[in-house]
């Protein structure tokens, strides 16, 4: 079959990607279809001719602006003008007032008739890119109360005690742990076990609204909540409230009314971070949880590290909102 200028015209004009050609200065000498479609959904005119534009000058000015995504693309483009390299890729954001959309910017060279052009694509990668946060979202979260996991709180907690520290900040944790819930997995079975968990990630969530706040499930029936730029005083009485709200909760929800409510023991620990120990207050509050266990369950017991009970009296603090 012998190749046509119409097939070839046909065949990129069929390609969804956004594809312009350009010559060695950059400037546009053929786009397709999907590159004109493009222009037109995002304002221009259907008569815009972009032959004669210059590639460069759209990424040039968002460079200058700082835009960290068009410096990378200003970049690459300048090396492939070099000749320091002959192809060049990258993956950018290009959000509109009310979508999101990513694309892929590939740009390969070729030569004809001692003239070297551009060929520059811009694929809609949108699709991938959110299934890939999804991805990386989902990895954070607990399965079964869709709270933090484990994993999650580490990074969270690593990175809030430095920006508490940095900032003199306080910082509170508090363990939660189930009271006799292997006792309710044997009474009232594994499934009411698991509904239990979930309303108690449930309460907590309604107290960890402020977005440096997090609460967590970093064990079988563990979990925990961090708050910050609280007193110790505030973050005891946010304590207390989480308590009640849970020892309100029937364990055995929808089928008996007489049933046992969902106790649980607490230990709450707050202190304006000092040292690079981001792990002395998970230890505190652990050990307060158990004290809190020895008590009779069903308590909340709490410390403010010592070296910070003055500064913690002494700063204006901001009331959580519950
Ligand atoms: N339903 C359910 N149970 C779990 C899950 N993960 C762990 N468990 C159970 O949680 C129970 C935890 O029991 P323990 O912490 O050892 O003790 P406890 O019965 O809570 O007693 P205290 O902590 O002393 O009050 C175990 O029986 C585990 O099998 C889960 O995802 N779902």
């Amino acid at each position: 079959m012998n190749v046509t200028l119409d097939l070839l015209i046909k065949t990129i004009n069929t390609v969804k990607n956004n594809i312009a050609v350009v010559d060695a200065t950059f400037n546009i000498v053929f786009t397709n279809h999907a590159w004109n479609q493009f222009g037109i959904e995002n304002g221009l005119s259907p008569d815009f001719s972009w032959v004669g534009v210059n590639y460069f000058t759209p990424s040039l000015c968002a460079a200058r602006e700082g835009d960290h995504f068009s410096q990378r693309a200003f970049s690459g483009l300048e090396k492939l003008k070099r000749g320091e390299c002959t192809e060049f890729q990258l993956e950018y954001p290009c959000h509109s007032h009310n979508t999101e959309r990513w694309f892929l910017l590939e740009v390969t060279s070729f030569e004809m008739d001692e003239q070297r052009y551009y060929v520059i694509s811009h694929m809609d990668i949108t699709q991938r890119v959110q299934l890939e946060m999804e991805a990386r979202q989902q990895a954070k979260l607990d399965p079964l109360t869709h709270i933090a996991n484990r994993r999650a709180f580490d990074n969270f907690m690593a990175n809030e005690w430095r920006r508490c520290r940095r900032n003199a900040i306080p910082l509170s944790l508090m363990i939660i742990d189930v009271d006799d819930f292997k006792y309710i997995n044997d009474t009232y079975g594994h499934q009411i076990g698991d509904s239990c968990l979930q309303r108690i990630a449930g309460i907590l969530k309604q107290y960890t609204s402020r977005a440096s706040d997090l609460c967590a499930r970093i064990g079988g029936d563990e979990l925990v909540v961090v708050w910050s730029h609280l007193s110790s005083q505030e973050a005891r009485a946010l304590a207390q409230s989480v308590l009640k709200a849970i020892s309100q909760l029937p364990i055995d929800e929808d089928n008996s009314p007489f049933s046992d409510c969902i106790s649980v023991s607490m230990g709450l620990c707050s202190t304006i971070p000092d040292t690079d120990d981001h792990l002395m207050l998970l230890t505190a509050a652990d050990a307060l949880m158990y004290q809190a266990k020895n008590a009779g369950k069903n308590t909340l017991a709490s410390d403010s590290l010592a070296s910070d009970a003055l500064s913690l009296a002494q700063k204006p603090m901001p009331i959580a909102t519950e």
